[in-house]
């Protein structure tokens, strides 16, 4: 089990107003930790909170519209050097994240993928290219280049937070979903980023680099769906314009992951969607880190 650095314990501040992440929608700031007092919670696990701590996770979503692929920026704010990681970069934006990092006063030390990328070229070896001693983080499984490679179980710190590694593979073999870190110094309620194993409403297709849908129903229940209900998900893409869902949401009206198993790979088997457009160039680019044209440099 890999823990890339050391979680250390702080106090926490609470300041009293009142959010409500089931109407959140994109750019919105989450929390460091909502505190469960005075807290209304519905079956689907969407949750109002009528005080909160004050915030130590600094989070942005952030998008990019040609491939409809979801950007995360995640930090420890509390922590004097604002330890910063992306999830999944897109090489289009890579600028505007750059810049919005540079003027948040941010120290941006991963660039991490949920897996190799069919859709589009990831961000992350232009990342590279531009910050100085930032490492590129993909599972092991996943069979591309990075400076770290992680497995489940493993630990991604920044500052005193940190994500933990799950795997969940069937839309590509190296899938994994990070999820925010369990315990009473980590944001509550949890979120994790499943990129393309779950979508909301939806899931990650299975119909190429080794998609297996049987592998995808199991990963997605005995990963994702056992997490808290109200836990939040935050997918690797949208195109519907929804933002985010919770455990306790999909759990209830997934269109897919709701059947049994042999239904949902027989809906998987006759999806009957087109290719993407990118994927004869993306996926030998993101194999590399998004460098293919740059072989000489390091990944
Ligand atoms: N039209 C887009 C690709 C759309 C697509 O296939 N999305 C993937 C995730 S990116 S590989 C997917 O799994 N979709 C599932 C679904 O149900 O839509 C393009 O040409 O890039």
């Amino acid at each position: 089990m890999l823990n890339l650095g050391f979680i250390r314990l702080s106090a926490c501040r609470f300041s009293p107003f009142i959010i409500n992440h089931s109407s959140s929608s994109s750019g919105f700031y989450s929390s460091q930790k909502q505190t469960i007092s005075f807290a209304l919670r519905s079956q689907m696990g969407s949750f109002t909170t009528l005080s909160q701590s004050s915030s130590r996770l600094l989070f942005r979503q952030l998008f990019e519209k040609e491939s409809s692929t979801y950007t995360y920026l995640l930090a420890d704010s509390f922590h004097p050097d604002k330890p910063a990681l992306l999830i999944d970069p897109v090489d289009k934006t890579v600028d505007r994240d750059l810049s919005l990092i540079r003027k948040l006063g941010l120290k941006v030390i991963y660039a991490m993928n949920t897996h190799v990328h069919a859709d589009h070229i990831t961000g992350t070896g232009l990342i590279k290219d531009k910050v100085p001693g930032i490492k590129s983080v993909i599972s092991k499984a996943s069979g591309a280049k990075a400076d770290v490679f992680v497995e489940p179980g493993d630990k991604i710190t920044f500052g005193d937070l940190f994500l933990e590694v799950r795997a969940t593979p069937g839309h590509t073999a190296g899938c994994v979903t990070y999820v925010t870190g369990d315990g009473p110094d980590q944001p509550q309620p949890r979120m994790a980023f499943t990129g393309d194993a779950l979508l909301i409403r939806g899931c990650g297709r299975t119909d190429f680099q080794n998609g297996n849908s049987g592998q995808l129903y199991k990963s997605v229940h005995s990963q994702i769906f056992t997490l808290p209900k109200e836990t939040f998900l935050y997918p690797g893409h949208d195109y519907k314009g929804f933002t985010v869902t919770t455990v306790g949401e999909e759990v209830l009206y997934n269109p897919r992951l709701t059947k049994d198993e042999e239904t949902f790979i027989s809906i998987m088997q006759n999806l009957s969607l087109a290719y993407p457009k990118m994927i004869d160039v993306a996926v030998p680019a993101n194999v590399v880190c998004g460098l293919q044209d740059l072989e000489s440099k390091p990944n």
